[in-house]
């Protein structure tokens, strides 16, 4: 069975006290999710601190958005992974479409990042989809197989027990437009497909994949029912704790 996840990222959003705010309305109704959804949110890195000591007793995971590879140096402006561990944070996402395009990391430094992670025991949420013009072209799969390639497969077969995978096409992305439930499921498939040639049927079997590109309370139901999604990576609608929730009740 695989693991279900409902994890918001809130990128450069909130402050202090909106993020109080926020988390506040997560947790009075937290409980009311079904048992076998994880809920996660991941804060900005002013906040995760706060997040982890208001959320220690209840079923909310809180994750970091980004890290950097190294352990220590000088890196002005970045965070390490024993940073984030000894603020309380075990899983970081790495690979977001807009770590990508806005401050273009490639796929080598995903490597070294993914590497940094797991060195440090940390469970990755790896995010990878096309853009717009891969799926005019009917790219997306090759896209899609090019990034996980290049930027994950290099792990071994174990490390996938601390890998969880995020399907984005980038044109779904704060757009509005959602991959239809049919195109997240035919994709996330075809990624089960590719670990399974490039690693294991098992594996292939228990990794987690969640869809994430403008998943919202109204369309969460149906492409939640897909078989092969896991649960969604939710951007904008996690910012409304009832829209939050109301998707994590979804399944
Ligand atoms: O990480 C989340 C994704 O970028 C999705 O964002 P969105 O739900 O606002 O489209």
């Amino acid at each position: 069975m695989r693991q279900k996840i409902v994890a918001g990222n809130w990128k450069m959003n909130c402050d202090l006290a909106e993020m109080e705010e926020l988390l506040g309305g997560l947790k009075n109704k937290a409980e009311s999710i079904p048992n076998d959804v994880k809920l996660m949110v991941a804060p900005s890195y002013t906040n995760l601190y706060p997040a982890f000591q208001s959320t220690k007793e209840t079923p909310i995971t809180v994750v970091a958005q980004n890290m950097h590879q190294s352990e220590n140096g000088a890196f002005t402006g970045e965070v390490s992974p024993s940073m984030l561990k000894s603020v309380g944070v075990e899983t970081v996402i790495l690979g977001h479409s807009e770590r990508r395009a806005i401050f273009h990391e490639s796929d080598e430094l995903l490597v070294e990042k993914v590497n940094t992670a797991l060195k440090h025991k940390m469970n990755v949420i790896f995010c990878f989809g096309e853009e717009l013009k891969d799926r005019k072209s009917e790219k997306h799969f090759e896209v899609v197989k090019n990034q996980l390639k290049n930027g994950l497969f290099h792990i071994d077969n174990n490390a996938w027990e601390n890998i969880v995978l995020a399907y984005e096409p980038v044109w779904a992305i704060g757009t509005g437009e959602t991959a239809s439930p049919e195109q997240a499921q035919e994709m996330h498939a075809e990624i089960r497909k590719m670990i399974a040639e490039e690693f294991n049927q098992d594996i292939a079997d228990k990794v987690s994949i969640l869809y994430g590109g403008s998943v919202k309370p109204a369309n969460a139901k149906e492409i939640f029912a897909k078989e092969d999604v896991d649960g969604g990576l939710i951007g904008g609608a996690s910012l409304k704790a009832d829209d939050f929730l109301a998707i994590a009740n979804s399944y």
